[in-house]
């Protein structure tokens, strides 16, 4: 169990690159069950501990997965099980990914109900939706979801009630080896889904219209390995590209593609913030006060609900008052009591913040409820007076790498204790700061999931 520390006020400079995307890599990975021939090869695959858990996952149902320097390699030739566990799915809901590849290539599959979580119900209907258009038969006991086809599924017409990301993509993989054409409407449009369809498409598929509302996937009878390139992680981007706002600084966000963040962009701008993209990134530059604005979190090109915490740290410290609605979770405003903590004026009402700006942030002990929300409270910490304490430590190392030595590159004061040290005298705790292992060259097999990190003495 582990701690950030953040020492407010210090404006931030320099340069940070971008990990490759977590919403890309585990259903890029999933997908690789597909692959009856050859071994696929993921690069750019991030070290967070989501994508651990989904190698796990793919290793109990009989894969091969090995990790070294943001490579992976699938070896998924022979599978053994379709089960996909209880403790594998309620670490990760994104485990639920498997069931479309399992169900299109083994033609059963059995996974643990996903259920809710903190952000929302988070409901699965709509994948259940589409492998029954596909002919499977499900069945639901004992918190699994049973799913068997009779012989290969065959393509259909599916329309989403929502444009859900997750059911597009399981969808999508499981009429990648159905008999005929799949054609998915109202599907959803992100950037990830593209990648996934580019993936799919290397691995010898026949996906076409990713990105738009509608995709056609013509089934084929085998798919092989490829070696694919992750796109880079917007969300993980535009936390940095708010990082910088919120300081007052100057950051160049090497990696981060300008089209995947438009509405995050936009209300920068809005705000007074200048956004300069270029080929390889874009460079933020914040030299005005801050003014309020209204958002909205969106499907996709919307502005995304995995960004609308981090943009209410940013309205905080804004010129006037902000009405922030968030339309995709139904209960995504936990960090407004972590803000409250914190000295800020936020007041709920149904689906709206209405946020209070030029808050006199203060630090505080605060919790992480979410992935989201954690980079939220680290954010305001980079400018509230004093220290902050942030906990919940493992929902941000499911989403990003690296976050406290990515900061202090910049400029931020920022480090990791264990929750057994004392953040105060802060010069002493920093003698126990918490240091990256080295990458990972080993299997995964046999392995508990472990925290990425380990105390060292003497670092940053
Ligand atoms: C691993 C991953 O890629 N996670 C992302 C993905 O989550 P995820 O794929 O779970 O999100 P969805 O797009 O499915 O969910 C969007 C909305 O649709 C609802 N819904 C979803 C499925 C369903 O069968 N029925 C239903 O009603 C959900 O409750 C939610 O209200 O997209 C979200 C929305 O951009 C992001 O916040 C997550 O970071
Ligand atoms: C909600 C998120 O992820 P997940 O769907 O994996 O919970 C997120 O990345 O903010």
């Amino acid at each position: 169990m582990s701690k950030f520390i953040v020492r407010g006020g210090n404006r931030l400079t320099g340069s940070v690159k971008v990990s490759g995307a977590k919403n890309s890599v585990l259903p890029i990975i999933a997908a690789s069950l597909l692959a009856e021939e050859g071994v696929s090869v993921i690069v750019d695959a991030p070290p967070l501990d989501d994508v651990i858990t989904i190698s796990k996952v793919l290793e109990s149902l009989g894969a091969g997965v090995t990790y070294q320097n943001d490579i992976i390699e699938v070896d998924a030739r022979s599978i053994t099980s379709c089960e996909a566990p209880y403790e594998w799915v309620r670490k990760m809901r994104a485990s639920f990914l498997v069931m479309g590849p399992l169900l299109s290539r083994m033609g059963h599959t059995r996974i643990s109900l996903p259920g809710g979580c903190a952000i929302g119900t988070r409901p699965i209907d709509q994948h259940l939706k589409g492998f029954e258009a596909l002919g499977a038969e499900i069945s639901l006991g004992q918190g699994y979801i049973d799913a068997k086809s009779n012989g290969r599924l065959r393509g259909a017409k599916i329309y989403l009630d929502v444009a859900s990301v997750g059911a597009t993509e399981n969808i999508m993989m499981a009429a990648a080896l159905a008999e005929g054409v799949t054609v998915i409407e109202n599907a959803a449009k992100e950037p990830e889904i593209v990648d996934l369809a580019n993936y799919l498409n290397g691995m010898g598929g026949i996906v076409r219209g990713a990105g738009t509302g509608v995709i056609r996937i013509e089934g084929v009878e085998r798919m092989h390995g490829v070696r694919h390139h992750v796109i880079p992680d917007r969300i993980e981007a535009g936390t940095y590209m708010a990082a910088a706002a919120i300081t007052g600084g100057d950051v160049y966000v090497e990696g981060a593609i300008a089209d995947h963040l438009g509405p995050v962009i936009a209300k920068m701008e809005e705000m007074g913030v200048t956004v300069i993209p270029d080929e390889n990134g874009v460079r933020v530059i914040s030299d005005k006060p801050l003014k309020a604005v209204d958002l909205k979190t969106l499907p996709y090109p919307g502005f995304p609900t995995d960004m609308q915490s981090q943009m209410m740290a940013l309205l905080l410290r804004s010129e006037g008052t902000s009405v922030v609605t968030e339309t995709v979770f139904e209960n995504r405003f936990m960090h407004v009591d972590e803000f409250h903590n914190m000295n800020a004026e936020i007041k709920i009402e149904g689906r709206s913040a209405i946020v209070t700006g030029n808050a006199r942030l203060v630090g505080a002990k605060v919790c992480a409820t979410d992935l989201r929300a954690g980079a939220a409270l680290i954010l305001a910490g980079l400018v509230a007076e004093g220290t902050t304490e942030v906990s919940g430590t493992h929902h941000i190392d499911r989403g990003y790498v690296h976050l406290a030595e990515k900061l202090s590159g910049l400029g931020a004061d920022i480090w990791r204790i264990s929750m057994e040290e004392s953040a105060v005298p802060a010069a002493a705790a920093k003698e126990e700061v918490v240091k990256p292992e080295p990458a990972r060259s080993e299997s995964f097999k046999g392995e508990e999931v472990k925290p990425r990190f380990q105390i060292q003495p003497s670092w940053v």
